[in-house]
């Protein structure tokens, strides 16, 4: 296109050039003059337009580090992903690119950057670019989270919004969620005085949470010896080989070598995750006897589970769903939506145990609003306002998935002013802009009063940039109001039925983080109860 542009003005000049010629050679000082400034003025506004034009299709790769040839920058990144992005957004500016292998990698860590990918070019990176181990574990993309952006996606996410999340559904499920709650608020009870692992105990009641909202009863509840606790390490390991750094990611052309393993990895323990859903999907239409049908024609009466095998038997429905889909669908629902939760409760349990004001004025709440008499109920939540800032300082300083799920531009486009390419890798940091400065004041600090002062700035459903726990834009956390529920509802009936301590009195507590697709503690949180209700009967 340029040379194009030039050889057409080379053939303007040289024909301006002949005519000079000749104007100079019959000594006409006029003409010549005249000509003269016409070229000038004609050249430099040439030059202006083409190096405008220019600039304008072609803006800059962002600025970022050089790496070695072929590795790219992947020798030099630690095991913590999102403190040497932090630390390189320090030098390089809040828009960076690096080279991981041969995948190209743009990391954004500003609000006003995120605003442009999740609000003004939505559409553009609405997908997804799955690593390897998610290949495997979405059953090749047929789940919400894994999905490429389109027809199928949109269907899937709006039709399990509506019957997993909408406001109804959620308010029928209530008497599950009391259920499994008092249940572990009792089983604490019977092992008062003894350490407990509090992301184990979260785990557990979100997991048996889920599953009953889902199909009506826990992993336990399956007729073999499949338990909780193994699903939970189930679910970790698909977590960690989610998170792992791996060569055929960065090497596509190595794929298929499989060099450090994690494909075969994933397949095994994926083989273990499908054969529970399996079996749970083979209960679940087993108890599809005579009363059951009656019960199932009843759509208040539902599970989500018995209303997507109904929607699998209707062959004439528009959006025909296969077993396969319903468990990619189980999946993301055990997997991601339970993980993200226990992870987040067990954070700020440790944030309030190394601040003990905040556990103070948090259980003090309870005694105001809930009574040293009663148990918390769902309804209490609403006025739980320090409970609620709680939750929302921890999910600022500890983000359950500090670099959101990455996302991949369809096509080439501009981003604060540099060219992010089409299949680039996007990364927004959440965890450095949830800490940086110009926007926090003192970002380190577990301080929960910064919520209390106007609610209406705190919004995290991905409107407000500077704060985005659960993503932002089309693919923005779709789980948000069953998370808000639950992990309130669990922290606030542990407060308020135990006092905590740690193992050995006025020790540090540990607060480092380990890495990964949802970001853990290093170690887990051990903790002692202590009875703080006057009544034996609140614990039943
Ligand atoms: C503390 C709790 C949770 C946190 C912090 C969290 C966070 C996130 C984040 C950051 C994303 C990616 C958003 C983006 O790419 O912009 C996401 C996606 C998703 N989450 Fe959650 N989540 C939580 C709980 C849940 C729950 C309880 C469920 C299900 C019941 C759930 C289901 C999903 C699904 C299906 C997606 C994929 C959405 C899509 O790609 O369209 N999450 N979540």
């Amino acid at each position: 296109m340029v040379s194009h542009h030039l050889e057409r003005a080379t053939t303007t000049i040289s024909s301006y050039w002949t005519w000079w010629w000749e104007a100079t050679s019959k000594k006409d000082l006029v003409n010549q003059a005249v000509l003269t400034v016409l070229i000038a003025i004609f050249a430099t506004l040439w030059y202006l337009w083409a190096s405008l034009r220019a600039r304008k299709r072609t803006a800059p790769l962002p600025p970022g580090p050089r790496g070695l040839p072929i590795v790219g920058y992947l020798p030099f990144l630690g095991s913590k992903l999102h403190h040497s992005f932090a630390e390189l957004a320090n030098i390089y500016g809040p828009i960076f690119k690096l080279w991981l292998g041969n995948r190209l990698c743009i990391v954004l860590n500003s609000p006003s950057l995120a605003k442009e990918v999740a609000r003004d070019q939505d559409i553009i990176f609405a997908n997804r670019d799955p690593p390897v181990a998610a290949l495997i574990c979405s059953y090749g993309r047929l789940d919400i989270v894994w999905s490429p952006y389109g027809s199928y996606w949109r269907n899937l996410r709006k039709f399990f919004v509506r019957e997993m999340l909408s406001n109804n559904i959620l308010d029928r499920c209530h008497a599950h969620r009391r259920y499994e709650v008092r249940k572990t608020i009792t089983n604490v009870y019977n092992k008062i005085g003894t350490p407990m692992d509090i992301g184990k105990l979260s785990f557990q009641t979100e997991l048996n949470v889920m599953t009953r909202s889902l199909w009506g009863n826990t992993i336990e509840g399956l007729e073999d010896s499949v338990t909780g606790v193994s699903f939970r390490e189930l679910s970790n390991e698909v977590m960690r080989l989610l998170g792992k750094p791996n060569i055929s990611d960065f090497f596509p052309v190595l794929a298929r070598f499989d060099i450090q393993g994690v494909e075969r990895e994933m397949k095994k323990v994926f083989l273990s995750v499908d054969q529970i859903l399996d079996r749970i999907i083979e209960q679940r239409m087993k108890l599809d006897t005579a009363k059951e049908k009656r019960a199932s024609n009843n759509r208040e009466e539902k599970d989500f589970l018995q209303f997507l095998l109904d929607v699998k038997e209707q062959e004439t429905t528009e959006t025909p769903i296969t077993r396969t889909q319903i468990k990619a669908m189980l999946l993301d629902i055990l997997v991601g939506g339970t993980d993200t939760t226990a992870t987040t409760i067990e954070w700020a349990m440790a944030e309030m145990m190394s601040n003990p004001e905040t556990m103070r004025k948090a259980q003090e709440e309870l005694a105001d609003v809930v009574g040293m008499t009663n148990i918390v109920e769902e309804s209490h939540l609403p006025k739980l306002k320090y409970m609620d800032a709680v939750m929302k300082e921890t999910l600022r300083l500890r983000p359950a998935v500090p670099l959101l799920v990455p996302k991949c531009p369809s096509e080439s486009c501009t981003v604060g002013g540099y060219t992010v390419p089409k299949g680039a890798k996007v990364f927004l940091n959440v965890w450095a802009m949830h800490r940086d400065p110009k926007y926090w004041n003192n970002p380190s600090e577990f301080k929960p009063e910064r919520f209390l002062t106007d609610s209406s700035r705190w919004d995290y459903r991905g409107n407000n940039f500077q704060y985005l726990p659960f993503g932002s834009g089309r693919r923005v956390c779709p789980g948000i109001p069953l998370a808000e529920r639950m992990l309130i509802y669990l922290l606030a009936s542990l407060l308020h039925s135990f006092d905590w301590q740690l193992i050995t009195k006025g020790e540090d507590l540990d607060l480092s983080e380990q890495f990964g697709i949802v970001l853990k503690r290093r170690t887990p949180l051990i903790v002692v109860p202590t009875k703080r209700l006057p009544n034996s009967a609140l614990y039943a």
